[in-house]
């Protein structure tokens, strides 16, 4: 039976600026809105528009300027470390770059195994056993992983990111641009696998690229976003059919 939808995380007001006075760049202008556990949506807009400032916050990787994200009504900002570990759970987020996200003195294997320590009650063969499942979905293999980060290639490196947020089975997960170093031929499975996971675990996702067709294919909304500012969100057939703003319409022209 399909887990009941509801608001997993919600965003009031955020706004995230970087640098002071001449040098300030406001990233994030007063974002509200909310993702559901079990919609998918896509976050559109050009280079800089604010699309990974956006998902850091969301996952608390980032203290907003002002405004706050609400998990469960509980505001990220004031979770005690036992809150803290059951949001990690249920949201998982997969960086755009992978080349630091490894510990390098640990072996990939053992980067997928620690959030399964830390997160679940798996025991080490059954967090193993999980491992290898996730692995193989994703087309690794567990001698790739036995290897350290440095050892396998950037488009690897980013199947294990993904794995390693797949392992903990997340109600939400939040991707940054995780396809585009996987080759193209490879794009298109892991896309489908998103989908999958995301369907058999009654699983929300927000991806975020600037991708418009690979994200129109993953998701069921679209929120496109402009200089900081979210200037749509509907479902992507009525986004990509009329857009409501001309901006969106010239981003979807260039992308066509
Ligand atoms: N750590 C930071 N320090 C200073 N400025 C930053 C930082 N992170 C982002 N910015 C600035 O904030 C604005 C929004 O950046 P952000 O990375 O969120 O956009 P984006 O839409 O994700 O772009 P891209 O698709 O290129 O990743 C940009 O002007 C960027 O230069």
């Amino acid at each position: 039976m399909r887990k009941a939808n509801y608001t997993l995380l919600q965003a009031e007001e955020l706004a995230k600026a970087y640098g002071h006075g001449r040098s300030k760049v406001a990233a994030l202008l007063a974002f509200t809105g909310e993702v559901d556990s079990n919609g998918r949506v896509g976050v559109i807009g050009e280079s800089g528009s604010g699309k990974s400032t956006l998902s850091r916050l969301l996952v608390g990787l980032e203290r907003p300027s002002s405004g706050a994200v609400f998990w469960n009504g509980r505001n990220l900002a004031s979770l005690t470390p036992r809150e803290w570990r059951g949001f990690r759970k249920e949201v998982q987020y997969i960086a755009q770059d992978t080349s630091s996200s490894f510990d390098p003195r640990r072996s990939l294997l053992d980067s997928l195994l620690q959030p399964m320590r830390w997160l679940t009650d798996l025991d080490h063969g059954a967090a193993l056993q999980r491992a290898e499942a996730v692995l193989t979905m994703l087309g690794l293999d567990i001698a790739a992983a036995r290897g350290r980060p440095y050892d396998v290639s950037g488009g690897q490196r980013q199947r294990f990111a993904i794995a390693r947020a797949l392992v903990v089975q997340p109600s939400l997960l939040i991707c940054d641009e995780v396809v585009s170093a996987l080759d193209v031929s490879v794009q298109g499975s892991i896309l489908n696998l998103l989908v999958d996971y995301c369907a058999s675990n009654d699983a929300g996702l927000l991806f975020v690229s600037h991708g418009i067709p690979a994200t129109a294919f993953i998701s069921d909304e679209l929120m496109v976003m402009h200089r900081g500012a979210v200037l749509e969100r509907g479902p992507v057939a009525e986004v990509l059919r009329a857009p409501a703003d001309p901006y969106t319409a010239g981003l979807l022209k260039a992308a066509s």
